[in-house]
């Protein structure tokens, strides 16, 4: 059995922004919990950022970007030393693993993410995760750790992901509210019609509950369940308890190449189908042809991601593009046999092969 658990912000820090060690050792102790019976556990733990601003003097969590790279590189620190000490104590070895969007999103990246996190676990390591913020740029930001913890969890192939924040569980409406119940299991999309989660959530996370739901829908569609209570109850619920919201699985694991796809990667352009085309795909499961394509959008390379859109511009699809941009405007609404013909046989490909594309909807 491996898991992944994940704790926000909120759960780690004081308002002043230091490590409170009384809820980080709650952490601790559901980690040395999974760990005492013999299972693997992964914790990615968010807090960087809060816990930099106490010794840097900031009331607040900094809206610019390189006061926040600076707050996580002091805070960090202090988080690593905390978690290293404390599971010392314990005789466990802790890893720091900082991570950046491309080292889950660009393929070669995510071998070599899978096959470090193998070797740690292996060696009785527990990683302790964050995104690497001194390093990450807005265009490349995860920003909230939900989505990294429901990547990550996909790259080490765990049995479930433990998100742990400062309400205990998921409520009909911002748990402030009076008229909020909580919700024990969400089973499909279809269990979250008229939820509330647009309230953001405290002043030092980020993403608030819909970062969560994101991070859930993305878990459960690849297999992964996904129990959704507060940090203080954590031991509790690797214990198995029924506390908190409970996310069954939706899908079933895909290739981690389509899961990035899906969920990490940043597309270069698009491409217009034709109605013809959208069935085909849609309904057929085809490979794209340039026969079926209208129009081409944006700048992209062979093998960059594009996102697939039907003549009403909703995405239908994402996939990994054989041909640059500038190559194709030639060859749109042409059958493959006159590509080859006319183009050369280089030409006669897919655009994008039934492999490498990934339905949205
Ligand atoms: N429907 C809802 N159910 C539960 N919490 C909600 C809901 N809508 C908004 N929230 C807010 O989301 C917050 C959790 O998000 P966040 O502060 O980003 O946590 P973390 O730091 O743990 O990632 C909760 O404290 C809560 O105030
Ligand atoms: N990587 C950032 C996490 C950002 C964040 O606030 O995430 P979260 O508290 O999980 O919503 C940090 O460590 O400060």
């Amino acid at each position: 059995m491996r898991v992944v658990v994940k704790v926000g912000s909120s759960s780690l820090t004081t308002p002043d922004g230091h490590l409170d060690p009384d809820r980080i050792g709650t952490v601790v102790d559901a980690v040395v919990t999974v760990r005492a019976r013999g299972d693997e556990v992964v914790l990615v733990s968010s807090g960087a950022i809060a816990a930099g601003l106490g010794p840097l003097n900031l009331a607040r969590r900094p809206r610019d970007l390189p006061t926040q790279q600076a707050a996580a590189a002091v805070g960090q620190r202090a988080l690593i030393a905390h978690y290293s000490e404390s599971f010392a104590a314990a005789g466990l070895v802790v890893g720091q693993v900082l991570l950046t969007v491309d080292d889950v999103s660009r393929r070669s990246h995510y071998r070599n993410a899978h096959q470090t996190f193998a070797k740690l676990l292996e060696l009785g390591v527990v990683p302790v995760v964050n995104e690497n913020d001194t390093v990450a740029t807005s265009e490349i930001r995860f920003g909230d750790n939900d989505r990294l913890a429901a990547l990550v969890a996909h790259l080490v192939h765990a049995d479930e992901l433990l998100l742990l924040s400062d309400v205990d569980g998921l409520y009909t409406g911002h748990p402030d509210l009076p008229d909020s119940q909580p919700i024990r299991e969400v089973r499909s999309e279809a269990d979250l019609a008229g939820i509330d989660v647009a309230r953001v959530g405290s002043a030092v996370g980020t993403g608030g509950m819909v970062t969560k739901l994101e991070a859930a829908r993305i878990a459960t569609a690849a297999g992964i369940p996904v129990r959704l209570t507060s940090a203080a109850r954590a031991v509790e619920a690797v214990e198995g308890e029924p506390v908190g919201t409970l996310f069954t699985p939706t899908g079933k694991r895909r290739a981690a190449r389509l899961m990035w796809l899906a969920h990490a990667s940043e597309t270069r352009g698009r491409l217009v189908l034709d109605a013809g085309a959208r069935r085909a795909l849609v309904e057929r499961g085809a490979s794209l042809l340039a026969a079926g394509i209208v129009a081409v959008e944006g700048d992209f390379a062979a093998g960059d991601p594009v996102d697939v859109v039907d003549p009403e511009r909703v995405v239908i699809a994402r996939g990994l593009v054989n041909f640059d941009s500038d190559e194709l405007p030639e060859m749109l609404g042409r059958s493959t046999a006159d590509l080859a013909a006319e183009l050369g046989p280089e030409r006669e490909r897919e655009v994008i092969h039934r492999d490498d594309l990934i339905l949205m909807s």
